[in-house]
């Protein structure tokens, strides 16, 4: 029976001059990640999303970390799928498949995305029961709060409407508790068929990196950020609810998305500990 868990919020900022200082610390902090879980566990579980997100991890495909890190223990996950065919331009595997997955050696046999032939309730429940097998092998760890799945790293990019993944404001997906994985059919982005993790399954990871990058996004990052603790209704902002109960949250940021924030003064690449 797991034992419910004190979330520590333990929360940091990295504000960066450039995308490109951006997408260099990013690769560096997903390097050690897996690194760091390789040998723990023999195993890196990661969930991609889409956004410029593939393209802000490209750097993975270079050198050094083209050599250095160990791929044939990357198990690659979605947080969520638009309900689109595999080759569709809207769907997030093809995303990370033409712009990062094809580009590094991780096995075909690792890569569990979601199937595209069947109804978004399907999908869901096939996507759920091949990650309750992988946490039954524990090649996906589990949390001791909740017995949810703990990736070892999940990946998220906020919109301007403060959504993560497809969990969109105001929408009954964040108040599930009990699912690792939803689907909806509202979504107020198109397409409007999605499949995603649930706010448990992500706030249980051991690490969770969320993107923001550009002026659009200035104001959610505020209101997240600064004045998160005052959001009388947080599902107005999924961002705002995520709170991992063990692991670390880091948000990484460019200078036009963090405009709205206290960063203290001064210019120049910032890491801050909230
Ligand atoms: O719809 C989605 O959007 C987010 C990113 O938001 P955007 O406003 O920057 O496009 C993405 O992370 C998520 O995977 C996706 O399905």
């Amino acid at each position: 029976m797991a034992a419910p868990c004190d979330s520590k919020n333990r929360r940091e900022l990295r504000i960066f001059e450039s995308l490109d200082d951006l997408a260099t610390d990013l690769a560096e902090y997903i390097a050690q990640l897996s690194e760091a879980s390789v040998k723990e566990r023999g195993f890196f579980t990661i969930a991609l999303t889409g956004g410029s997100l593939i393209s802000l991890i490209g750097k993975l495909c270079e050198a050094p970390y083209n050599r250095t890190v160990d791929w044939t223990k990357w198990y690659v996950f979605w947080v969520d799928e638009r309900a689109v065919a595999k080759n569709h331009v809207d769907s997030n595997y093809k995303l990370a498949k033409d712009g990062f997955l094809c580009k590094v050696p991780i096995l075909h046999s690792h890569i569990y995305s979601i199937n595209d032939n069947v109804t978004v309730k399907e999908a869901a429940g096939e996507y759920k029961f091949a990650i309750r097998q992988l946490v039954k092998l524990r090649t996906i760890d589990v949390s001791e709060c909740n017995d949810c799945p703990k990736f070892d790293l999940i990946l998220l990019e906020a919109g301007s409407d403060g959504h993560v993944a497809s969990l969109f404001p105001h929408h009954t997906t964040l108040e599930l508790k009990d699912e690792w994985v939803t689907f909806i059919t509202d979504s107020p982005e198109p397409p409007p068929e999605r499949i995603t993790f649930t706010l448990p399954v992500i706030n249980s990871a051991s690490n969770i990196a969320i993107l923001a990058t550009g002026g659009e996004k200035a104001m959610a990052v505020r209101a997240v950020i600064d004045l998160s603790a005052d959001i009388l209704d947080a599902s107005s902002l999924p961002a705002s609810m995520l709170n991992p109960l063990e692991g670390k949250l880091v948000w990484f940021l460019d200078r036009p998305a963090a405009a709205f924030i206290d960063t203290g003064g001064g210019g120049g690449d910032k890491q801050i500990v909230i």
